[in-house]
């Protein structure tokens, strides 16, 4: 896989124009939101117009991250004259860069593309590294392929409309990657106040957390082996977020992936011996600024089936990412359906449902 460039900008318009200009193109596109078409797009819009960029706009949200809107996407593309030689320029959050991404990927078997992520969830996670797709068949990023931006363009000024609710779908991976990474990274995040949000220092956050996914996808851009660490908290994570789609309570992916932490440093404690008092401060921090997802005992058949699709299984064993410690890594774990069930008996507990 090509090498990426990830750029925390200073000056978003001219580090664009390099990254364009990095390789000819003949027809420019930029890819948004709804959302991300008013509040994102002016702030390149003049270099944009420079170059005669036609836009396509998708509407928002994950539920939208499908293969209509991918259909509506390369439709687009094709009929204002996309050529192999074309530049798609995605300017949004995750929903956005995955989708793109995807677009560009499998448009005449691929063009160029810039992610210019609008999220936090999107400047420290998505928009790197190169997992593109859609959900299909009611499944998390069911087909997709690996497919890295020529660049990803950080504006950290972007947050500054970000909602709430946003910004912590966002710190959830930031806390995985504290989590995958060292103590002191894992302390410094659950100690950050977000009220009101010091965006100085978020930056320099934002800058540490994209890098620690830089350095695990350039190890392993493949998930062969321990890229499977990004997965941390998204086995269960994502059976959450799925059951939340089809029973109409949607979440955002970084909620889903918060108490996907919770029940996955559980299973890292009886399992790989995790920090009991390390599992306890991540659950304290998650359960104050994320609630919990409402579960009976009703769902764990469910949510168990769920799990079985996901992409790190091998022959329908269920595959988790497990802690010994924070920063100490244990891929390809397995456990018996009796201890999975146990794992969602103590979210139970903890999150007093
Ligand atoms: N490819 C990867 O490696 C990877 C990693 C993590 C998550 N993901 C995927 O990313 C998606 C979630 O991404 P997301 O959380 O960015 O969601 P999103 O793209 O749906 O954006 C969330 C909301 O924020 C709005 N928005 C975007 N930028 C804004 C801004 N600057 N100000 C105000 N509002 C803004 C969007 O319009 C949307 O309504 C999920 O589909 C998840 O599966 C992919
Ligand atoms: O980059 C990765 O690798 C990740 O797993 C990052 C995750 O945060 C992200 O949600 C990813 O899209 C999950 O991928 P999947 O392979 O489990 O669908
Ligand atoms: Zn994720």
């Amino acid at each position: 896989m090509n090498k990426q460039e990830v750029i925390l900008c200073e000056k978003l318009a001219e580090d664009l124009l390099n990254a364009m200009n990095s390789k000819p193109f003949d027809k420019l596109f930029v890819l948004t939101d709804k959302h991300t078409a008013v509040l994102c797009l002016p702030a390149i819009q003049d270099l944009l117009q420079k170059h005669d960029a036609i836009s396509i706009t998708i509407p928002a949200g994950d539920i939208n991250k499908n293969l209509d809107t991918l259909a509506y996407v390369w439709t687009q593309l094709s009929q204002q004259g996309a050529t192999r030689h074309s530049l798609l320029i995605n300017l949004g959050g995750g929903m956005t860069t995955d989708l793109g991404g995807f677009a560009a990927a499998s448009f005449k078997r691929g063009i160029r593309y810039i992610n210019i992520p609008t999220t936090l969830l999107a400047m420290v996670d998505a928009s790197v590294g190169g997992k593109t797709g859609i959900n299909f068949n009611g499944l998390k990023n069911e087909i997709g392929a690996f497919a890295p931006a020529s660049s990803v363009l950080i504006e950290t000024e972007f947050l500054k409309t970000l909602d709430q609710e946003n910004f912590f779908s966002g710190y959830a991976e930031m806390l995985k990657h504290g989590l995958i990474s060292n103590a002191d990274h894992w302390a410094e995040l659950l100690n950050f106040s977000s009220d009101p949000i010091d965006y100085q220092l978020l930056k320099v956050l934002v800058g540490k957390s994209v890098k620690i996914k830089e350095d695990i996808v350039e190890q392993d851009p493949f998930e062969k082996g321990i890229r499977k660490a990004l997965n941390l908290g998204h086995t269960v994570g994502h059976a959450f977020e799925s059951m939340s789609f089809e029973e109409n309570r949607p979440v955002l992916h970084g909620y889903a992936v918060a108490w996907g932490i919770v029940c996955e440093l559980y299973l890292s404690s009886i399992k790989t011996g995790f920090p009991t008092d390390k599992l306890r401060q991540t659950v304290q921090f998650i359960k104050e600024n994320y609630g919990c997802f409402g579960i009976d005992c009703n769902c764990y058949e469910k949510l168990f089936d769920y799990m079985l699709h996901d992409k790190k299984n091998t022959a329908g064993v269920i595959n988790f990412t497990l802690l010994k410690e924070v920063g100490e890594i244990c891929i390809n774990q397995s456990a018996t359906k009796d201890e999975i069930f146990e794992m969602f008996d103590f979210y139970r507990e903890c999150m007093g449902l």
